[in-house]
């Protein structure tokens, strides 16, 4: 079952507009030409085989690679801004208050010698909340959200299965609710039946939430079950992209064909 997009057309303005932005590699581009708009509420899946420019495209649309061409504008204070206009100071501030990132394996996202109360209760210190109690308070709410048994609080991720650790690297970007929250791969380091179990629960908070996600992941089954929309990627381009469903459904581009084909057989 796709999930579906209920999300706020409505708010006239997209949260992040990509117009065809690309990133090089000395005189290489990893990524080119990239256009796309991201509504709130919305999750855009990013699928391709390996090299085909996913991680590229998202390290710049969170900024940790240039934009060698093109334009990424992210709403603030419903104007659509050039990102690059901003300051260092300006993007810090985003990342403190509106945007977070999941990471591939947990120890990238997670301080793995602190709490995991300390985890999620660092973010809101950052954030401005100062009273102990109530940032405890909210650190037990969030690992009972993500299934973390709260008589772990004062124990170290590094004492936590790989499910705990991404459930818990969930728990530290959502707990300052995030507008928008970039994805890299966040189950494909886990067991299957693991994996399941996350992406069904990254699923609900999504929804509940109403946040803006851009996931990359080569697994078509996590596209489908979390997105509502699709972007194929091959050498560095978008060969096509629509509603997950009609993608994945009826793909129009050969290479789609085959990456859907692929999984089938596989
Ligand atoms: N640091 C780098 N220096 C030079 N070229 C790079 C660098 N990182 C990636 N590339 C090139 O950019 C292209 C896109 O790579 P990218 O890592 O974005 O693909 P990907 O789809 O994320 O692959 P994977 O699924 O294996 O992570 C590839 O041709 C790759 O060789």
């Amino acid at each position: 079952m796709t999930a579906v997009f209920t999300g706020a057309f409505d708010s006239g303005q997209p949260l992040l507009s990509v117009r065809n932005a690309g990133h090089r590699y000395g005189d290489r581009f990893g990524c080119r030409d990239v256009s796309f708009d991201l509504w709130p509420g919305e999750v855009l899946a990013v699928v391709g085989e390996s090299g085909s420019g996913k991680s590229t495209l998202l390290g710049m649309l969170a900024q940790r690679l240039g934009t060698d061409e093109g334009s990424i504008r992210y709403r603030i204070d419903d104007q659509l801004i050039d990102l690059s206009d901003l300051s260092e100071r300006e993007v810090r501030r985003l990342w403190r208050s509106e945007w977070g990132f999941v990471h591939q394996n947990p120890a990238d996202g997670l301080r793995m010698h602190v709490s995991g109360g300390g985890n999620v209760g660092e973010p809101l210190m950052a954030a401005g909340w100062r009273h102990y109690g109530e940032i405890r308070t909210r650190a037990e709410e969030w690992l009972k959200r993500v299934e973390i048994p709260v008589d772990r609080i004062d124990d170290t991720p590094a004492t936590f299965s790989g499910g705990m650790r991404q459930r818990l690297q969930i728990a530290r970007n959502l707990v300052v609710s995030p507008k928008l929250v970039f994805m890299d791969e966040p189950t494909s380091g886990l067991d299957v039946s693991v994996q399941a179990r996350l992406l069904d629960l990254l699923r609900g908070l999504v929804a509940d939430l109403g946040l803006s996600v851009i996931i990359v992941t080569h697994d078509l089954a996590v596209a489908r079950l979390i997105s509502h929309r699709t972007l194929v990627m091959k050498d560095g381009a978008v060969i096509e992209s629509d509603l997950t469903d009609r993608v994945l459904d009826d793909p129009h581009a050969e290479y789609t064909q085959l990456l859907v084909s692929s999984i089938l057989q596989g």
